[in-house]
């Protein structure tokens, strides 16, 4: 699926956050946003994802329009990852990932055998299939991010948005998660901190700041010294790691 930005704009409070923002990705595309602490990069997604109403803008996903339609009709689309799984009662680790087959249910209709095949396909894939009769609330953060992938994953959407995914996990669940992610197989939407692992994933990046899109590109194209220096204020050198063959990084204050 394509995602369609146009003239997306959004205040909090008197200030202006997300300013004009307009893009379109590519179908199965895994796109990046990255940018500085505080320049916008979650309140943008939310404004895509109806977790905050824009004060302007449209939002498309092929043709759908994700501002006018139901919470539904989006969750039977867009599947969310984002920084904040916190939850006020209790629920089974495979309770947790059975709730993403709510969009695609009646109200009060029983699971089936397909379902729970899903959710079992989904604990398997995030690494978690002997989690599955843990409480939720006793995992460490790592493991509820992804229990949260999980339940993405469970939600079968068409096109998936993630606010830094990476957040809480250590080196190999990074890699693992973003590894499950890009082969889904489906439109990508990412706001990642993390720059070699940004490099790596995505297929297209959009750099912002101050509530803007300065920079766009394909990582081997977007990454420059002096965009770097620009969006983080610090010095960087970028090399082709020798190992790896694949962008690096390396940061320093002057
Ligand atoms: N509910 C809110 N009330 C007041 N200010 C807010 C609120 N939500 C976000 N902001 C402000 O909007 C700006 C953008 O925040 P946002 O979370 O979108 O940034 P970000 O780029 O995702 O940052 P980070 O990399 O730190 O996650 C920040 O200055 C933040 O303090």
């Amino acid at each position: 699926m394509e995602l369609t930005v146009k003239d997306l704009d959004i205040m909090i409070g008197q200030e202006s956050i997300v300013k004009s923002i307009s893009f379109q990705t590519q179908k199965k595309q895994f796109v990046g946003i990255i940018g500085a602490n505080g320049c916008g990069k979650s309140t943008m997604l939310k404004g895509i994802y109806k977790g905050i109403k824009p004060q302007a803008g449209r939002v498309f996903l092929d043709e759908l329009d994700l501002l006018a339609v139901s919470e539904k009709k989006v969750a039977q689309k867009l599947g969310v990852v984002n920084q904040f799984n916190e939850l006020n009662f209790d629920l089974s680790v495979f309770q947790m990932v059975l709730l993403g087959r709510t969009p695609h249910k009646k109200l009060l209709e029983s699971d089936t055998q397909e379902d729970i095949e899903i959710v079992m396909d989904a604990l398997a894939k995030t690494n978690l299939t002997s989690y599955s009769d843990r409480s939720f609330l006793s995992l460490s953060g790592g493991e509820k991010q992804r229990v949260i992938l999980a339940r993405t994953i469970a939600q079968q959407p068409s096109y998936m948005i993630l606010d830094e995914p990476t957040n809480h996990l250590d080196i190999r669940y990074q890699l693992e998660i973003l590894n499950c992610v890009k082969n889904l197989g489906i439109g990508v939407l990412a706001a990642l901190h993390d720059l070699e692992l940004a490099a790596h994933y995505c297929d297209y990046i959009y750099a912002m700041k101050a509530g803007k899109i300065i920079a766009e590109g394909k990582p081997a194209d977007l990454f420059t010294a002096e965009l770097i220096e620009e969006i983080y204020g610090v010095k960087c050198t970028i090399y082709q790691n020798p190992v790896t063959h694949r962008l690096g990084f390396a940061y320093s204050l002057d």
